[in-house]
């Protein structure tokens, strides 16, 4: 074992900075507050490669006594695993806070097309965002889930981790579901901490979706070649205290005018910034 200064710790020295990593940028902040967080543990391992061991001994996880287990559903035996870069840190990296806006309404209320516009303007505004599409997800990660109640309901669980995932990594996550059961909806704003699950409504009829109809399902549905097809003959609950509310001249009809109204609401609950 050798013994070091957290100046040296991930090969990354902060007196020289090395290519791409710029001294006087704040979005190096971040980086830089937590290799010195290491500062207290500098004990490191010989090798030089700045192996998986050697970081964790940097963390104090070797030969440290373990903590607490714990049983979580079905997984018993388990360990939360803390790491000294935090989602702060993510955060100010990327000058934004991590968040989840959820997009729930009826198939061809405009989801889809909201999340891309909202996720360009996001872009243009140089902040990361990541959309998670029903119909997506539903290609790989969900493709197992169908259409019936506790599928839809799988379905949004699975989603809603995985945007909270997304939320903890800095990034503000799009998640754009039918999402059609108030209950499933609502277990995914708790998984997020107050104010960083944003339910956004497509408050748009039925007869307008149905119009639209722009992948022919509402026409097959109601000629009963597709069952359980939301608004026809499955439920869709609207939220009854979402943060906004789409759909309506206040805030604007088109995609665009949408998504400013998304921006608008992120620029003043301060999710653009650090
Ligand atoms: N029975 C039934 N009901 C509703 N929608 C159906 C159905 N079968 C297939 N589709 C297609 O699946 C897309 C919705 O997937 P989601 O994962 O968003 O649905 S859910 O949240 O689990 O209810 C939905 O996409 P969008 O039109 O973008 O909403 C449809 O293309
Ligand atoms: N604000 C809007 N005004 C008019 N048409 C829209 C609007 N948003 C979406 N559309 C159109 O409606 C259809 C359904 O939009 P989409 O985003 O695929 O809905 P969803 O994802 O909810 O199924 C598409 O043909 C799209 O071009």
């Amino acid at each position: 074992m050798i013994t070091t200064g957290a100046k040296s710790i991930l090969g990354l020295s902060i007196a020289s900075s090395p290519k791409g990593f710029p001294d006087s940028n704040s979005r190096s902040v971040g980086v830089l507050r937590a290799c010195v967080s290491m500062e207290g543990s500098q004990t490191m391992s010989s090798s030089k490669n700045g192996s998986i061991s050697e970081l964790k001994s940097i963390n104090g996880h070797i030969g440290q006594k373990q903590g607490p287990l714990s049983t979580v559903g079905n997984s018993t035996n388990i360990k939360w695993h803390e790491c000294p870069v935090e989602k702060v840190d993510r955060q100010r990296l990327l000058d934004q806070k991590g968040c989840v806006i959820w997009v729930t309404g009826l198939s061809g209320s405009g989801k889809s097309t909201l999340a891309c516009a909202l996720n360009q303007k996001l872009y243009q505004k140089g902040k990361l965002c990541y959309i998670l599409d029903g119909d997506n997800v539903r290609h790989g990660l969900n493709r197992d889930l169908s259409f019936k109640a506790e599928d839809r309901a799988e379905n949004i669980r699975r989603v809603g981790e995985v945007a909270k995932l997304f939320a903890d990594a800095g990034i503000i996550c799009i998640a754009s579901l039918i999402s059609p059961y108030r209950r499933d909806r609502d277990a995914c704003r708790t998984l997020l901490p107050e104010g960083d699950f944003v339910e956004v409504f497509m408050d748009v009829p039925l007869e307008v979706c149905e119009a639209r109809d722009p992948k022919g399902l509402y026409k097959l549905a109601r000629a009963g070649k597709i069952k359980g097809f939301t608004g026809i003959d499955d439920p869709y609950e609207p939220p009854l205290n979402c943060e906004i509310a789409l759909g309506h001249e206040a805030t604007g009809t088109s995609p665009i005018e949408m998504a400013e109204t998304v921006v608008a609401y992120l620029e003043h609950k301060g999710y653009l910034q650090a």
